[in-house]
């Protein structure tokens, strides 16, 4: 049997028969068969690559459709019911991290006063994603969505910003750690520098524009010796390719700022912790440890100093984070062009009142009954810095900022919390004190 194809486009030039005739006219009905052949098969080359074009593009239209996480009348309604403001004057802010420590945090309290919050999470595995599930689940509870994608997804925030006109952008999504940057370096580049770019661009282009508050670090004073730092303290000489991200990133904010009229507020947190935070940082995995019954390990400095650290409670960086966004001047550009000076800013966000690592880890063992078994180290070359100590007195002035919980009540708070969360049968060795 003929294929379908062969029915269509005979090939045998037996099927072309010349029923007598003349040569010439034999000739001409050949030259004509093979003519029309060639013909029939260019058609034929020619639909086939066209069909092939088009299922390529439904395929890619429909990929993306079908599994990304975004998209669709249902998700623009989700992104829309989120975005919404219920108090007088209240602003609608997309909050990048929103299911990470600080953003989940920062996500609640503006909820919480009638502020329209879009999350926005990545949702990574650089620390257990079911803790950011569980953030993202108690966002849900309190009407807050959280979209899922990447701050490198140019598209998605165009779309983002298409669907709703975001007074502020508070950007807290970064690779975030000191000695991971050591295992793991481009992933510092792709969140802290690329998807900043990346954000920077789409917040550019967004009309109206919004005013931007994103997070930068304490370790940008890196070998600084002055204390306590001070804004104004040199900020060029990073420990950790962290540092030198978070330092990109104060810088990159200002060209927005200075050629597209992009209002910029930068925070420079100091070791932020409490209830919901991170497992990858020091009081979070020694109190996994010493409730296992694990040993510790204790970095030390030049001469066995102890290292220490300006611990600033979450409660006390929300604060900060809230009164930034309601100090943050509008942005001045609009169609992606500066139309007057814009505000930038950079404040310290510490305690002023800084804790040895030794005394943070005797704080713990009093809260959690259990004593640590603790092994000393001399700091390793790993992008640590020894000490880190906050002058607020720029933030005091100029967002009231006033920090009010002390290590010894934060991390109390904190155990409460991790007991609730992870319960107490962490290990069966504990030690009790
Ligand atoms: O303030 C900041 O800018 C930074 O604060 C923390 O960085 P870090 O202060 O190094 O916080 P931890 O990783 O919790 O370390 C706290 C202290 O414990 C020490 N440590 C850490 C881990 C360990 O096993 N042993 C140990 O003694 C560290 O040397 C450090 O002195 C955060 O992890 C950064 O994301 C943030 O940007």
């Amino acid at each position: 049997m003929p294929s379908l194809e062969e029915e269509l486009f005979p090939s045998t030039p037996g099927k072309f028969k010349d029923k007598g005739g003349h040569g010439m006219n034999r000739q001409f009905h050949r030259c004509f068969a093979s003519t029309s052949t060639m013909f029939l098969w260019a058609l034929f080359l020619i639909a086939l690559t066209a069909s092939y074009l088009s299922f390529q593009s439904f395929m890619d239209s429909g990929t993306r459709y079908f599994s990304s996480t975004w998209g669709g009348i249902h998700w623009e309604k989700q992104v829309r019911n989120s975005a919404q403001i219920h108090r007088p004057n209240g602003f609608s802010v997309l909050v990048t991290g929103a299911a990470g420590f600080v953003g989940s945090h920062v996500s609640l309290a503006l909820k919480k006063r009638g502020d329209g919050v879009v999350g926005f999470d990545n949702f990574n595995n650089y620390y257990d994603p079911s803790l950011k599930k569980a953030r993202k689940a108690l966002l849900n509870s309190h009407n807050v969505f959280i979209v899922e994608g990447d701050v490198n997804d140019a598209k998605l925030l165009a779309k983002l910003f298409d669907i709703v006109a975001f007074t502020h952008v508070m950007h807290l999504a970064a690779q975030a750690g000191v000695r991971y940057a050591m295992e793991n370096p481009h992933s510092y580049v792709h969140s802290n520098i690329a998807g900043l770019v990346t954000l920077l661009e789409a917040c550019k282009t967004a009309d109206p524009q919004p005013a931007i508050v994103w997070a930068s670090s304490s370790s940008v004073y890196g070998l600084n010796e002055d204390v306590p730092f001070s804004e104004s303290d040199r900020t060029d000489r990073p420990a950790s390719l962290y540092a030198a991200t978070k330092k990109s990133g104060e810088a990159i904010t200002h060209t927005y700022n200075h050629i597209y009229g992009l209002s910029i507020t930068g925070l420079r947190f100091f070791t932020v912790y409490g209830p919901w935070g991170r497992p990858d940082m020091a009081y979070f995995s020694f109190t996994k440890s010493i409730l296992q019954g694990k040993p510790i390990t204790v970095y030390r400095g030049k001469n066995r100093a102890d290292l220490a650290r300006d611990f600033t409670y979450i409660d006390d960086v929300v604060k900060g984070c809230v009164a930034s966004l309601d100090t943050a001047k509008k942005s001045t550009g609009s169609g992606g062009k500066k139309r007057g000076p814009a505000q930038y800013r950079i404040f310290n966000l510490g305690n002023t009142s800084p804790v040895t690592v030794p005394m943070m880890v005797g704080i713990l063992e009093r809260h959690l009954k259990v004593k640590a078994k603790k092994n000393f180290l001399d700091m390793p070359g790993n992008g640590d810095v020894p000490f880190t100590h906050a002058n607020i007195t720029f933030a005091r002035r100029e967002l009231g900022y006033k920090p009010t919980t002390d290590l010894q009540t934060g991390l109390k708070k904190f155990v409460k919390w991790y007991l609730a969360y992870y319960g107490y049968n962490q290990g069966s060795k504990s030690v009790k004190l």
